[in-house]
């Protein structure tokens, strides 16, 4: 059971919604309805689900409807049309008690002007949501004061909101948050206000809490690097809609249409590509250990490939061979290629990045082998030309003949 899910979530302003409600389900467009209804469409058939313990990051430029939509999950603002879960409860059907319960159990917000209370302490603006549920004081405090371990303000819980940084600030804000114990956090922009060192820093210390806590996290940013950073997936908003749902990588390699690519182009791929997306697939042909000389001869010849993986019946990565040493192999009249197999060659896991593997970009053209690394077998290889298009974003015509070479290679 997903923590929460969304199901074709509609928010419309303005008085005549449900006209405007009408308007959209005929298939109108956003700027036809405003001009019929004065409504704005903010956001639109939104439909996903959010698994526990997921950094789920919704992203989008400014006005594109992420802040409504966020808010519309804990009903801070009431959606015009659809339904959420959480857990299984459809909290859009709730009366307003249960509702209150359900937000007090569940969910807590952290908003990017974190939202303190300026004559309160730091320890009463964290135990705050805690008195108004009527929790008793030492329990309050001793609750307050763990969080604020948590989050590094210790020694600062006599302090006011105006004495602090605002990275300090922004702990406070999530301290609060975290202190009724929430399945679900919202954060809306919670690092926007910060300067860029210090949101960084937060950034890293929400991701080191997260490995602790394992909350329901559902963040918003209008930065693709910060949704990067942090979503285990991220959400793409564009004119109210969700135009593209999916990992980091999956975002930077497949963007669903230009308005994502836009946003791509400007990221350091380096640092997210890995070599699963970037090998060629389901071990490319290889030549096994057994083959000999003439069996690998004959696997070269049929792919038109000079260079080989080689591996073990049950294809573990051996090294690579090359055709002019299997050739100087079968004249000598070996019998295995044992002795022609390059060991000593650059290996990569699924999730190495690019930026890991500059070291084996290589003057000339040994591929690199990616393995499992659990047991050492072959998953694929990647070209360098492909490693170099991805480290440089160009590419010689040589290189392109190569790739081409490389890219008819067949599964065994
Ligand atoms: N209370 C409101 N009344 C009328 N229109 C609104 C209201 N709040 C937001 N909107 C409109 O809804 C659309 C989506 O706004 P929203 O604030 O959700 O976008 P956003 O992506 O969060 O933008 P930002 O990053 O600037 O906060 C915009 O066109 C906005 O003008």
């Amino acid at each position: 059971m997903p923590k929460l899910k969304i199901e074709d979530l509609t928010l419309i302003f303005g008085r005549e919604r449900n006209t405007a409600l009408h308007l959209l389900q005929e298939g109108k467009s956003k700027a036809a309805i405003l001009e019929a209804t004065g409504c704005t469409v903010a956001v639109k058939n939104a439909a996903f689900e959010i698994e526990k313990g997921e950094f789920f990051v919704i992203m989008g430029l400014s006005g594109s409807g992420k802040s409504s939509l966020l808010r519309c999950l804990n009903r801070l603002i009431e959606p015009t049309a659809g339904n959420i879960f959480i857990n299984d409860t459809n909290i859009t059907t709730l009366h307003p008690e249960d509702l209150q319960k359900m937000r007090r159990k569940e969910i807590s917000m952290v908003f990017q002007k974190f939202g303190l209370l300026p004559h309160r302490t730091v320890l009463d603006n964290v135990a705050f949501g805690l008195e108004l549920q009527g929790t008793p004081v030492a329990e309050r405090t001793a609750k307050a004061q763990s969080v604020i371990e948590l989050v590094g303000l210790q020694g600062y819980e006599q302090m006011q909101p105006a004495d602090l940084s605002g990275g300090m600030q922004q702990r406070v804000g999530l301290a609060r948050a975290l202190a009724n114990d929430p399945e679900v956090l919202l954060m809306d922009e919670a690092f926007s206000a910060l300067d860029p060192l210090i949101r960084t820093q937060m950034q890293d210390e929400l991701l080191d809490l997260q490995e602790k806590m394992h909350k329901t996290i559902v963040f918003i940013t209008h930065d693709l690097d910060e949704a990067i950073r942090l979503g285990d997936r991220i959400a793409i908003m564009k004119d109210g809609e969700v135009v593209q749902i999916g990992t980091p990588e999956e975002i930077l390699t497949a963007p669903a249409n230009e308005y994502v690519a836009s946003f791509v182009e400007k990221v350091d791929r380096k640092t997210i590509i890995t070599a699963s997306s970037l090998m060629i697939e389901k071990p490319t042909v290889a030549v096994f250990r057994k083959d000999g000389p003439e069996g690998s001869l004959r696997k070269m010849r049929a792919t038109g490939l000079d260079i080989l993986p080689a591996v073990t019946v049950d294809k573990h990565f051996l090294g690579f061979v090359y055709l002019k040493e299997i050739l100087e192999a079968k004249q000598r009249g070996d019998k295995t290629i044992e002795a022609v197999i390059h060991r000593d060659v650059a290996v990569a896991h699924p999730d190495t990045t690019v930026d890991q593997m500059l070291p084996f970009i290589a003057e000339n053209d040994k591929p690199v082998a990616v393995v499992n690394p659990a047991n050492n077998k072959l998953l694929g290889i990647i070209s360098q030309t492909s490693l170099i298009i991805e480290t440089t974003g160009r590419i010689t015509a040589a290189q392109q003949e190569t790739l081409s070479v490389n890219s008819q290679m067949e599964v065994i």
